[in-house]
C-alpha cells in the first residue's frame, strides 16, 4: 500500500546538488527548519558527472604537459599515462557514485532529506514521489527554492535516441577509453573532454560549428587550445556540423557520422557536448503559472519574478544566470540570506554589491577551463564590451616573457588580456590563457568586484619570479603604449 503523509517546514529545497545543499545550509543556520528533496544522488551533477570527475581526469594530463617540458623531469615523462590509475582516481573522486558522505553532512547540518522526485503542487506546496511509489506532501511556511540544475541538451538530429550517444555523464564516468571518439560542440565540456580522452588513449575528432574553439571566450584562448590539441594528435575541425549519424557494424558497435561538408567519420563513441537544458520539465511549474521546461528567470535576490508573493526562488544552473558550481553556491548564500531576512520580516538590502543582491552574476563571473593550456576568465570579453556598448581599453601581454613563466616552464607560451573601463578607470574583464593560470583568476576577480582603481593596482606588488607579474607588465604595457 503506498503511504501518504504531510510535513511542514519553513523552507523546502528541491534538488540537493551543490547549490541546493548550500541554500539549505544557510536557511538552517538562520534557524529555519529546512528539508532537501533529491531524486538521484545528494551532491548533484558536480560531484558525480561534472566538476569532480572531469577535473580528476584532467589533473594528470595537465601536470604531465608541464612536467614534460621541465628539464630534469622531461625524460621521466616519456611513457604513456597509467590510464587505469587515472580512472581509479576519478572513481574515488566521484565517491564511486555513492552519496553516503553527502547524506552524512546533510544530517550533521541539521537538514532533513527526503528522497524522491519533487514537484510543486501549488503555492508553497510540494509533493515528492519516492521510488517505492510513496508520496510525501510538503508545505513551506516561508519559501520553496528550486535548485534542480541542468542536463545535457541534445541537438534535434533524426534518430539520435537510437545512437546511444555519450553526454557529459558518460564522458565523465566511462570506465575505459574508446579507441575513436567524435565530440560535437566546442564549448567548455567539448574541449575539456577532448583534452582528457585524447591523453587517455582515444583518437579524438572535435567538431566545432563555429570558426574556433571556446567561442564565448577571447579568440586567443581557443587558438592556444587548438594548437595544443592538434599537437597531442586530436583532429580539430571548424565550421562543420553533423547532418546525420547512425549505429553500424556488428551489434551496432560503431557510429557513422555524416558531416555538413559531405565527409564521413566512423568512431566507437560520439559525445554531444552541445550545451545544457534546465531540469524544469516535470517539477509542477504549470501549477504556479510557469511553463514546464523553461529556464527560471529571477531578479538579483534569486526570487522568481513571474510568481507573486516572494516565496519561490530559483538558484543555480536552473536560472541560467551563470552555469558554474561556485557561482551557484554564491547565489545560494544570497538566496539563503534573502529567505531568512524575509522570514524575519526585515527589509532586503538590495542594489549593486549589497548583501541581498547577486551582483557578481552580471559583473564578474569567474571560470576556468582545465585544458592544456588552462584558460581563466572573469568579467567582460572584448566582444561582450562591444555588444553592451562599454568603452574599454584593451591591454594584452605575452605571458611567456615573464621570468616567472620561464621558471614555471622554459617553453612557456600564453597570453593575458585585461579590459579597463575608460570612464571608471577600473578593470572590467580579464582573460589569461597559459599553463598554471587558474590560480591567477582570483586576483582579477578581486580587482573587478573591488573596483580597484588602476592607479592603485601599481601598489599591488607581485612577487618575483611568479606568473602574477603579468599584472605589472600589463600596467607597464598600457603606460608605454
Ligand atoms: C562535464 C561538466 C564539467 C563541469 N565542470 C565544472 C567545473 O569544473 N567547475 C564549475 O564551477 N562548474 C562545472 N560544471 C558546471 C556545474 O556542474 C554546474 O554548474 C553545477 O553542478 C550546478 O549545480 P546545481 O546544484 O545548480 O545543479 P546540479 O548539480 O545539476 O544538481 C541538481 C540536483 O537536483 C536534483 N533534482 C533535479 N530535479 C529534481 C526533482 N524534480 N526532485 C528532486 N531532485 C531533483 C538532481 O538529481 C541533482 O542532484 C561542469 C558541468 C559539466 C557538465
Ligand atoms: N571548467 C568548468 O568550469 C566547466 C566545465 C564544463 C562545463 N562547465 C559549464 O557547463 C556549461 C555547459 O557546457 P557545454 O560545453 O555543454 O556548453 P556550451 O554552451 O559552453 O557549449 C556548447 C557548444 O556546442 C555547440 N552546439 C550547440 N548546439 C549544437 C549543434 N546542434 N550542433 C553542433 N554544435 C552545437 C555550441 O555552438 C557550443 O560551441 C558551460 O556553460 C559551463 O558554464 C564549466
Amino acid at each position: 500500500m503506498p503511504i501518504e503523509n504531510t510535513r511542514t517546514y519553513d523552507v523546502i529545497v528541491i534538488g540537493a546538488g551543490p547549490v541546493g545543499e548550500n541554500v539549505a545550509d544557510r536557511t538552517t543556520a538562520a534557524g529555519l527548519s529546512t528539508v532537501l528533496v533529491e531524486s538521484e544522488l545528494a551532491g548533484g551533477e558536480c560531484s558525480y558527472w561534472a566538476c569532480e570527475p572531469s577535473k580528476a581526469l584532467l589533473r594528470p594530463v595537465l601536470l604531465r604537459a608541464d612536467a614534460a617540458h621541465v628539464p630534469g623531469l622531461d625524460s621521466a615523462m616519456k611513457g604513456p599515462l597509467d590510464v587505469e590509475s587515472v580512472l581509479a582516481h576519478r572513481n574515488r573522486m566521484s565517491a564511486d557514485w555513492q552519496d553516503d558522505g553527502q547524506v552524512e553532512w546533510i544530517k550533521s547540518a541539521g537538514i532533513d532529506l527526503v528522497r524522491g522526485h519533487g514537484r510543486l503542487t501549488g503555492t508553497r506546496e510540494v509533493s515528492v514521489s519516492s521510488p517505492e511509489g510513496d508520496t510525501v506532501r510538503l508545505r513551506a511556511r516561508h519559501a520553496v527554492a528550486l535548485c534542480t540544475g541542468s542536463s545535457a541538451a541534445l541537438p534535434p538530429l533524426p534518430g539520435i535516441e537510437k545512437l546511444l550517444p555519450w553526454t557529459s555523464r558518460e564522458a565523465t564516468s566511462a570506465q575505459r577509453a574508446p579507441q575513436r571518439l567524435v565530440i560535437v560542440g566546442a564549448g567548455v565540456v567539448g574541449v575539456e573532454m577532448a583534452t582528457a580522452w585524447q591523453a587517455l588513449g582515444s583518437r579524438v575528432t572535435l567538431l566545432a560549428r563555429e570558426g574556433g574553439l571556446l567561442p564565448r571566450m577571447e579568440p586567443f584562448a581557443g587558438e592556444l587550445v587548438t594548437e595544443r590539441l592538434r599537437e597531442a594528435g586530436a583532429d580539430v575541425r571548424f565550421d562543420i556540423s553533423v547532418v546525420g549519424a547512425e549505429r553500424v557494424g556488428e551489434g551496432g558497435n560503431e557510429v557513422r557520422v555524416t558531416l555538413s561538408d559531405g565527409g564521413v567519420i566512423t568512431a566507437d563513441e560520439i559525445l554531444f557536448a552541445t550545451g545544457r537544458a534546465p531540469r524544469s520539465q516535470d517539477i509542477g511549474l504549470d501549477t504556479v503559472g510557469l511553463n514546464p521546461g523553461d529556464w527560471l528567470a529571477t531578479d538579483d535576490s534569486l526570487t522568481v519574478t513571474a510568481v507573486p508573493g516572494h516565496w519561490l526562488y530559483a538558484v543555480g544552473d536552473v536560472n541560467r544566470r551563470a552555469l558554474f558550481t561556485h557561482q551557484g553556491k554564491y547565489q545560494a548564500r544570497i538566496a539563503g540570506a534573502v529567505i531568512a531576512a524575509r522570514a524575519r520580516g526585515e527589509r532586503l538590502r538590495t542594489g549593486r554589491w549589497a548583501p541581498h543582491s547577486s551582483t557578481a552574476d552580471s559583473e564578474a563571473v569567474p571560470g576556468v577551463v582545465f585544458t592544456d593550456p588552462e584558460v581563466a576568465s572573469v568579467g567582460l570579453t572584448v566582444r561582450e564590451a562591444e555588444r553592451t556598448g562599454r568603452d574599454v581599453e584593451v591591454v594584452d601581454y605575452e605571458i611567456g616573457h615573464l621570468a616567472g613563466a620561464v621558471q614555471y616552464r622554459p617553453d612557456y607560451h600564453g597570453r593575458a588580456r585585461i579590459l579597463i573601463d575608460r570612464e571608471r578607470q577600473t578593470v572590467v574583464g580579464a582573460t589569461f590563457a597559459g599553463p598554471g593560470v587558474a590560480e591567477l583568476l582570483y586576483s582579477a576577480t578581486v580587482a573587478i568586484t573591488g573596483e580597484v582603481p588602476v592607479e592603485r593596482l601599481w601598489h599591488a606588488v607581485p612577487a618575483f619570479p611568479t606568473i602574477s607579474e603579468v599584472w605589472l607588465r600589463l600596467l607597464e604595457t598600457r603606460r608605454d603604449s
